[in-house]
């Protein structure tokens, strides 16, 4: 097959639609198809998995594969997505950190040290399993990837016995019995006539939930977000908040109550000024100066924007970008966050900043939803899962039951977690539960770092 006919196939024939008319997934498809379509020597792909579902992201680095093997070429990937890179095999792995090459390596070698955590990276979470069960993860285990990987009988012992351990003290879930913030009844809405975008949607979410939405790319999961924000008006259906009907209500009136950070920072930023943009709600809202001087600091502290409050938007990478939008939503403190790809683009640190200041928030019973294709940030922080596919709720459950629904995965695009092939690896029968306990297991650890953010709890305090 041409390298053109690859790319045609992989966009799904969308080089002859207006980019506005595509969800984000759909625009990075046709973008890397883009990049096919040049015959150069070397392909750099910088963050190509950016925006992409899952199983769209696995194919995506399928082809790439492909295309390395028949032609030769030379491929370089910038990815923060390690994982889903180690989809394929590559030759060596470089890890960058404070624009230093501190590793340069085959796979199970980097897998068998603590390079990425030491660097404040996300390791692959069958590796940090592995690590949590005391295995002694050498490259002779050939680690590097989870269907490379061979464990022996030992190893597999102290994977079973430690989720032996722990599985029967596993947390149960928070219970949230009171009435709910947002209730969504038979929801329909279509951006042209007798092409439907959402379907007969149902959805309740109680107050002080976190959860997230997740599913195929152009599965109408952002369209969703704004018809709840009233940005676009739906055909059918009723929402409510607190009892009260939403729908009559104006966009100013909702964004009191549901603060949006959409997917594109660049279609939220109309300031030329960071400190600007996000004072600009505060303004709008007529907040004294002094007052908004202060709360945009704190906010611009837990974004990691402090030192850049004077700098105009023009000098910011896409992350600090979203990082902008993201803090301009914070700041007018609204009850109900939705975050669109929150994390997309950014490193792992930043990722951790955001999210920790995001639980922070939940934490403080603050309602938030997570629109995301990140299957490890569904584990760590949500205790529910909204899966959207073709325009319809195709499931409404824990990450761990979802992330091992092989039906679920299939019709929404998403990917089993490696540790569900971990699970089956080492001969545990109950993936689910074996899933739940990494999570819980994962979370503590999390939980015992948690002094490190112990400013944002501190800031927070005066913000709810
Ligand atoms: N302004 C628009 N006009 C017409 N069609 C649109 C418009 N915006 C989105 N769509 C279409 O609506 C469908 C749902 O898009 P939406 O952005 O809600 O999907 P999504 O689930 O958020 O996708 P992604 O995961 O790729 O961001 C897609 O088929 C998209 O092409």
């Amino acid at each position: 097959m041409s390298v053109k006919q690859e790319a045609r196939d992989f966009s799904h024939g969308r080089f002859t639609h207006s980019p506005f008319e595509l969800s984000g997934g759909q625009k990075q498809r046709t973008t890397i198809a883009g990049v096919l379509v040049d015959n150069v020597d070397i392909l750099l792909f910088d963050e190509p998995l950016a925006n992409l579902d899952p199983a769209t992201a696995k194919k995506a680095m399928e082809i790439i594969d492909d295309l390395h093997k028949k032609t030769g070429k030379t491929v370089i990937i910038v990815e923060h997505r390690l994982e889903d890179v180690l989809h394929i095999e590559v030759d060596r792995v470089i890890v960058l950190n404070n624009g230093r090459i501190i590793a340069d390596m085959h796979p199970h070698e980097l897998m068998a040290s603590d390079i990425l955590k030491g660097a404040g990276l996300r390791e692959p979470l069958y590796v940090s399993a592995l690590k949590y069960a005391g295995v002694n993860v050498s490259p002779s285990l050939k680690p590097g990837y989870i269907h490379t990987l061979e464990l022996g009988e030992a190893e597999k012992q102290k994977v079973v016995n430690w989720f032996k351990a722990g599985s029967d003290r596993d947390l149960d879930d928070k219970d949230f019995d009171s009435e709910p913030i947002l209730k969504v009844e038979n929801l329909n809405f279509a951006y042209e006539k007798n092409k439907p975008v959402l379907r007969n949607i149902n959805l309740e979410i109680k107050e002080g939930e976190m959860i997230s939405i997740v599913g195929k790319n152009g599965a109408g999961k952002s369209t969703f977000a704004k018809v709840l924000c009233g940005f676009v008006k739906e055909d059918s259906g009723t929402i409510t908040y607190r009892g009260k009907k939403l729908n009559d209500m104006t966009i100013k009136e909702r964004a009191e109550i549901i603060g949006f950070v959409m997917q594109n920072p660049n279609q939220m930023i109309t300031k030329p000024m960071i400190y600007d943009e996000i004072a600009l709600g505060l303004r709008l809202r007529k907040v004294p100066e002094d007052e908004i001087k202060s709360k945009v600091s704190e906010v611009a502290e837990i974004c990691g924007l402090k030192p850049f409050l004077e700098w105009p938007i023009s000098a910011l990478s896409y992350g600090q970008k979203k990082r902008v939008t993201i803090a301009s939503i914070l700041v007018l403190d609204p009850e109900i966050i939705i975050l669109d790809e929150p994390t997309a683009g950014q490193d792992f640190k930043h990722y951790s900043e955001i999210m920790e200041f995001l639980a922070q928030l939940n934490s403080m019973g603050k309602t938030i939803i997570l629109i995301t294709h990140d299957m490890h940030l569904i584990m760590e922080y949500t205790d529910r899962a909204v899966v959207f596919a073709d325009g319809e709720i195709v499931a409404n459950a824990k990450p761990s039951e979802i992330l091992t629904d092989v039906q679920v995965i299939e019709k929404a695009n998403l990917k089993e977690t490696s540790l569900y092939k971990l699970a089956q690896i080492v001969g545990v029968q109950d993936s689910t539960r074996f899933v739940q306990h990494f999570i819980n297991y994962d979370r503590m650890v999390r939980k015992s770092h948690a002094g490190e953010i112990n400013n944002v709890h501190l800031l927070h305090k005066n913000m709810v």
